[in-house]
């Protein structure tokens, strides 16, 4: 039962929250303010609101208050910024100014306020930089990227042909194969080391990020709304996802580290025996660095506290957002079979080749699939450590600042039925890859992800290699062709509703 104490405790600061948040809301609106709808319930701010359909509430809240306009995440003000002009300026023009991540909650509490992907200023860029470096080499022709991606989707098709040929195939969920296969990839970066596919130690770490994600979907309303963590018992699963992220750290994370650190401190890169070689890995490159920048006595902000979060988050980041990407993928291929024959014919055509150069009409597929998808609608908050203005209104230090992407996936600059899923629209006059300025999946600027080259290699190598093998195609259900909708499911990010596909031997559909 909840203590007594606790729930006063927790009902005053409840209360407290309250008064803050009226004390906000009664504060003049000046004519230099964002405009922004009032708000209804004290406390709780537009998040009511903005739970359901955020998209499409962020769409009507535009269309009445401009490009740009204030909302309360609970009780904390949040500047919403929209279409390509005003988001240029901001993650491209001012982007340094905008670079920091505002304080937060769950930063403090998850993560310590260490690592990369909450921190801000230099302790921010120096963590940065050193993965920036290390996946780039990782990433470029002749680095490991291609063979752990090259081995984890090979394991992922020798996993669907057993279940093609028991006949397990035919309505399958394939979320949970995507996840360890993406995770493979992540912590042979992070560690340098493969793990055995099947390993218990490997599903469990997996399993582990993906209830962290799963937990945070919700738990993300204690970083509007810190009182709901004090509250007795566990509203929004705050308490599952905090325990679960220090058990990532300590039982996977410190582990790893520790290891490395043993081969890189007793110095044994120069060994012949290659087992006692220090793998070039995120994880090794990051101590190597922080070593001899402590032997030369050069100041630094890489530490052994940084150093666990820093490769969480980097992990974390690939997680979520690869698994997804991929489940997405295949989602809109059942829907769209020609696009998906178009797809296997460029792949066969060119032998399965890892060139990503050889894959325009398969990559520009997957840039609509981001696109029409839009996996990452209100990507993580960025903000200006002093008071300063957006489009000419002001905005005190600190203030949350959300890029709204889906005004720019679903803009006029897309051109013709931005509705329309259309791979088309990626591919210029003269038959190549065009980028335009308008695509930021990834975001834009000094913030932007660190995993751009990794994910599109990533997502190009597994369809590769699935196209290359299998057909994928709606599940029947009594004969009568069953497709699941093309809808998702907003949190952290936007993953597709869990849904079922048949899978058959490529040139074989039932
Ligand atoms: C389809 C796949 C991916 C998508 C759509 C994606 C998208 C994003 C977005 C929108 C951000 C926020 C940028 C901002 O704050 O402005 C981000 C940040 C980040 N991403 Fe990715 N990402 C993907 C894959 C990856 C991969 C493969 C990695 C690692 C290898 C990665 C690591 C990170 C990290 C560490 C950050 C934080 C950067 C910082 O705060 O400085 N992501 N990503």
């Amino acid at each position: 039962m909840a203590d007594l104490s606790d729930v006063s405790t927790s009902l005053a600061l409840g209360l407290v929250a309250v008064t803050l948040s009226l004390f906000w809301l009664k504060r003049k609106n000046t004519s230099r303010d964002p405009p922004g709808p009032p708000v209804l319930i004290p406390g709780f701010g537009h998040l009511l609101q903005m739970s359901s359909q955020p998209v499409q509430q962020l769409r009507l809240l535009r269309q009445r208050y401009g490009d740009v306009f204030r909302l309360y995440m609970g009780s904390y003000p949040v500047v919403i910024v929209s279409g390509a002009e005003m988001i240029a300026d901001v993650l491209q023009t001012r982007g340094a100014e905008f670079s920091h991540r505002p304080p937060s909650f769950l930063a403090e509490t998850l993560a310590n306020n260490k690592g990369l992907l909450n921190t801000s200023g230099s302790t921010w860029l120096e963590q940065r930089k050193t993965m920036i470096r290390t996946l780039k080499m990782q990433a470029a022709t002749g680095g490991h990227l291609e063979t752990y991606i090259g081995k984890a989707a090979q394991r992922l098709t020798t996993q669907f042909k057993s279940l093609v040929d028991s006949g397990q195939a035919d309505m399958l969920d394939v979320a949970p194969f995507i996840k360890r296969a993406v995770f493979f990839v992540s912590f042979s970066l992070a560690f340098g080391r493969q793990l055995d596919f099947d390993s218990e130690f490997l599903i469990s770490y997996a399993n582990h990020y993906d209830h962290f994600f799963r937990c945070l979907n919700l738990a993300v309303l204690t970083a509007f709304m810190p009182w709901i963590s004090w509250l007795p018992g566990d509203l929004v699963g705050y308490k599952k996802c905090k325990e679960t992220a220090e058990i990532i750290v300590k039982n996977y994370v410190e582990p790893e580290i520790a290891r490395l650190k043993s081969i890189v401190n007793n110095n044994n890169r120069d060994v012949k025996d290659s087992s006692t070689v220090a793998p070039f890995c995120l994880a090794s490159v990051y101590i190597d660095e922080m070593r001899q920048k402590e032997r030369e006595g050069t100041p630094t902000f890489l530490s052994d506290e940084h150093l666990p979060i820093t490769i969480s988050d980097v992990i974390a980041g690939s997680f979520d957002t690869m698994s997804s990407g991929l489940c997405w993928m295949l989602l809109y291929l059942i829907h769209y079979t020609d696009v998906q024959e178009t797809c296997r014919r460029e792949i066969l055509d060119n032998d399965c080749d890892l060139d990503i150069a050889k894959y325009v009409y398969t990559q520009a597929v997957i840039m609509e699939v981001q696109r029409h998808a839009n996996m990452a609608p209100m990507p993580p908050a960025h903000c200006c450590d002093k008071d300063t203005e957006i489009g000419g209104y002001f905005v005190p230090k600190n203030t949350a600042i959300i890029i709204n992407t889906d005004s720019l996936l679903m803009g006029p600059e897309v051109g013709d039925d931005p509705t329309a899923f259309r791979p088309e629209r990626f591919i210029d006059d003269e038959g190549k890859l065009h980028i335009p300025k308008w695509f930021i999946p990834f975001s834009a600027g000094k913030r932007m992800c660190i995993g751009m080259a990794v994910a599109r290699k990533e997502l190009l190598g597994f369809i590769i290699e699935l196209l290359s093998k299998f057909q994928f195609s709606a599940p029947k259900v009594n004969g009568r062709e069953c497709m699941p909708p093309l809808e998702g499911i907003n949190g952290i990010s936007h993953s597709p509703k869990p849904f079922h596909l048949c899978v058959t031997l490529a040139g074989q559909r039932k």
